[in-house]
């Protein structure tokens, strides 16, 4: 019996001491908000013994159970009860190695049980992890401990048959011999081990079965710890975000504070400052104020002694105010008095203005009967300087020669003023003897030629004198007068620069200054009453054909225009066919109509090498006055007219029936070879004819009433025809070269210049000059 092992039994499960302190996760979290309290919900860890022999450590409290249950899952002692019955020879070695099994109690019933049945309060009180590992290993145990039970069950039924069947033998064995009494104690002996054995086994098989009791009613507590446990984390997990979210917004409310503060703070530093000024300034005006006090103190003063003065002087007033009254009342009857005068004065006035107006006529007429005494044809005669290009130039005359640049001219009677004086020129071939009448033997001739015009304007002559002798013959247009101005000379000798002139306010020449006259006078005579309207007309006439400078350049292959000349036989007018009159409103106006023209001429003159020294151009500006008062109205017309160049005249002599010309003709460097030649020649006849016709014009007009005139003769005698005769003024301007070398073309424009003088109706009268012949 001894030697029957003890069947091992499980120690009963220990409460588990408070050693160990569950930690949940969060636990530091929690600790970090000390703010907060702890929530009713939580509890502190309780603590649990982890094993029997005191480890702390959950695995190893989890580990043992679990590695006892998974052990051998086939004990030694069942297996020595349930093998099969040896034979007799062999039992000892089997009982003995039976007895051997039964006597490991590390590997028999006791060793495959779990050592230790975690508890459910251990369980229950771990961690969310631990929880979840036991729950999982519980069943296992449970598992194993019902394999186990089932196992022990066998192998006690094994052994109770096993037992019956030795009860059974032992009867047999007893009567079978003597010897075999030895042999029946043996198996009695063993029955009762067997029973012994049985009776552990059942014993131990109760226990188990207690265990897994036990084991499954910890389980359910543990798995209801485990739920109570996850709601107990989540509540603590919603704590702790309710925690942060509560330790965020202190922290936003903070900062939110420390703003404000800081806000705060600077609006009161700003306030501080405010007032502070504040203060100053009002300390500024307090003392601005004072001072004003005080000023206005004296101020007061003042004005008590003014109101004392004024009331003084108030009385005073009154006085005078009353005495004022009674030179008003005096006054006003002076008035009265005076509109009296006043309409007397307006009468006066009328008066005054009707008699302007008959003086306006009267100085019309006067300035007529001037301009006739002066003659309707009048000749002035200007010689122009020497331009600097020619001082240097080295002239060479037509003989060959080269005289000295300039000319001798004398200007005799320079110095006494006009019009008694400044009437003579004279020219003289001094220092210019032909050596040939020297070398012939002949004394050197050494001639002088005087003449007399009605004016004679020296070089230094500006454009202003000659205009002050000419502006009111242009304005006796205005009076219904007819008037004509022609530049007449060779080329070079300053026609144009008469005319037209420079384009200063100091060089522009008579064309601008005679518009600008007419205007400024029609504009005066508004106040009398008068209205003019006037047009302008600008031509040229080459070679006898007549353009209009006022139309458009024509394209190459257009055909010429044909220009009639039309005079009107009652009113006199002079028209032009399909030639423009544009309106004019300004003077303004009127030179850029010029300006027009002299483009359209530069462009002939490319064409035609130089045409407008070879053309007449006749510049007209017709005007009409109207009178409101009824007067009979004014039409008149101002001609001016810049000549061809005159040095190719050569015939001119034959034409005004002189003969005494020199007659310069055609000199060599004007003329050009062949064809050239023969336009030049058929160009210098056309200006000899026209220059011709206008002298013998002026001639048949200076012959007296009745005489034929031979207007038709040229296109421009009878363009001008109108302007040549009845109450027409005629102003002929000799331009002269002060060039030596165009002394004999001087001579020669000098006579046709005395011829048409000669011919003028009225006092002109030739002048005498010493020592000279005309
Ligand atoms: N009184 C003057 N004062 C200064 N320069 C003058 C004067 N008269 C003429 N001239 C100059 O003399 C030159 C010739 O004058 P202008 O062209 O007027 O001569 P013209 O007789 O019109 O010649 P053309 O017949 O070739 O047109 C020009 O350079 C002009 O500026």
């Amino acid at each position: 019996m001894s030697r029957l092992p003890r069947p091992h039994s499980s120690p009963d499960p220990k409460p588990f001491p408070p050693t160990l302190k569950r930690k949940a996760p969060e636990e530091d979290d929690i600790e970090q908000q000390p703010s907060k309290k702890p929530t009713s919900g939580f509890r502190p860890a309780r603590p649990l013994q982890a094993s029997r022999n005191g480890t702390n450590s959950s695995s190893s409290t989890a580990a043992p159970p679990t590695t006892a249950l998974k052990g051998p899952s086939k004990p030694v002692m069942p297996r020595t009860l349930t093998r099969p019955n040896p034979p007799a020879a062999a039992r000892p070695t089997a009982r003995g190695a039976s007895a051997a099994a039964i006597r490991k109690p590390s590997s028999g019933i006791g060793a495959g049980l779990p050592s230790r049945v975690p508890s459910s309060s251990l369980i229950g009180k771990r961690s969310t992890s631990a929880s979840a590992s036991a729950s999982a290993a519980a069943p296992d145990v449970i598992t194993n401990l019902h394999k186990r039970l089932t196992t022990l069950e066998t192998a006690r039924s094994q052994d109770t048959e096993r037992l019956a069947t030795l009860l059974e033998s032992h009867p047999a064995a007893a009567s079978s011999s003597s010897s075999s009494a030895a042999a029946t104690i043996d198996v009695q002996a063993e029955l009762f081990a067997v029973q012994a054995q049985l009776a552990g086994t059942t014993t131990q098989l109760n226990s188990i079965s207690a265990q897994l009791v036990a084991a499954q009613t910890e389980l359910a507590t543990t798995r209801a710890s485990e739920g109570e446990a996850r709601r107990e984390i989540l509540a603590l997990k919603a704590e702790v975000l309710a925690g942060k979210t509560a330790v965020a917004a202190a922290h936003d409310e903070t900062g939110e504070l420390r703003r404000a503060m800081a806000r705060a703070e600077e609006d009161a530093e700003i306030r501080g400052r405010r007032t502070e000024r504040m203060l100053r300034e009002v300390k500024d005006e307090l003392e601005e104020r004072e001072a004003q006090v005080v000023k206005l103190k004296g101020e007061v003063g003042g004005l008590r002694r003014e109101l004392a003065e004024t009331v003084s002087a108030e009385v005073g007033l009154q006085e005078r105010h009353r005495a004022l009254e009674g030179r008003a009342e005096r006054l006003a009857g002076e008035v009265k008095e005076l509109h009296g005068e006043r309409e007397e004065w307006e009468e006066e006035r009328r008066a005054l203005r009707e008699e302007a107006v008959r003086g306006e006529e009267e100085r019309r007429k006067l300035h007529g009967m001037v301009m006739e005494l002066k003659g309707n044809i009048r000749v002035f005669c200007r010689v122009r300087p020497v331009l600097p290009s020619e001082a240097t130039e080295s002239v060479v005359d037509a003989a060959g020669d080269t005289p000295a640049v300039a000319a001798q001219i004398a200007y005799p009677d320079s110095g006494m003023p006009y019009p008694s004086g400044q009437k003579e020129i004279v020219l003289s071939s001094m220092g210019q003897e032909r050596e040939w009448d020297a070398g012939m033997g002949n004394k050197p001739r050494k001639e002088v030629w005087g003449f007399g015009f009605d004016r004679v304007f020296a070089p230094s002559s500006t454009q202003a004198d000659l205009f002050a002798e000419i502006s009111q013959l242009a304005q006796s247009c205005t009076d219904g007068y007819n008037v004509c101005i022609f530049a007449y000379g060779q080329t070079g000798s300053g026609k144009s620069w008469t005319m037209e002139g420079g384009d200063t306010e100091e060089t522009k020449g008579m064309i601008p200054r005679a518009v600008e006259q007419v205007f400024r006078v029609a504009e005066d005579l508004k106040d009398k009453g008068w209205t003019y309207t006037m047009e302008g007309q600008f031509l040229e006439i080459y070679n006898e054909t007549i353009t209009d400078l006022l139309s458009p350049t024509p394209s190459p292959g257009d055909p010429p225009r044909k220009h009639e000349i039309h005079h009107h036989p009652t009113t006199h007018l002079t028209t032009v066919s399909d030639a423009l009159s544009p309106a004019v409103t300004s003077p303004a106006q009127v030179m850029a109509l010029l300006a027009q023209a002299q483009g359209r001429r530069r462009v002939a003159a490319t064409v035609m090498n130089e045409r407008s020294s070879r053309s007449h151009s006749v510049f007209t500006l017709r005007i009409r006055g109207v009178h409101s008062g009824g007067e009979q109205a004014r039409v008149g017309t101002l001609n001016l007219v810049d000549l061809a160049g005159s040095e190719r005249l050569g015939a001119l002599g034959h034409h005004m029936g002189s003969g005494s010309g020199s007659g310069a003709g055609l000199g060599a460097s004007t003329m050009g070879g062949g064809g050239e030649r023969g336009e030049r020649l058929k160009e210098t006849q056309s200006i000899n004819r026209s220059l011709s016709a206008l002298g013998d014009v002026v001639a048949a007009l200076g012959s007296g009433p009745g005489a034929h005139v031979p207007y038709r003769n040229s296109k421009l005698t009878y363009l001008l025809q109108n302007s040549l005769s009845g109450n027409s003024k005629t102003l002929m301007v000799l331009n002269l070269s002060p060039l030596a070398a165009h002394l004999n073309e001087s001579l020669t424009s000098l006579r046709f210049a005395t011829k048409v003088n000669n011919t003028t109706i009225g006092t002109a009268k030739k002048v005498q000059v010493q020592g000279g012949k005309s």
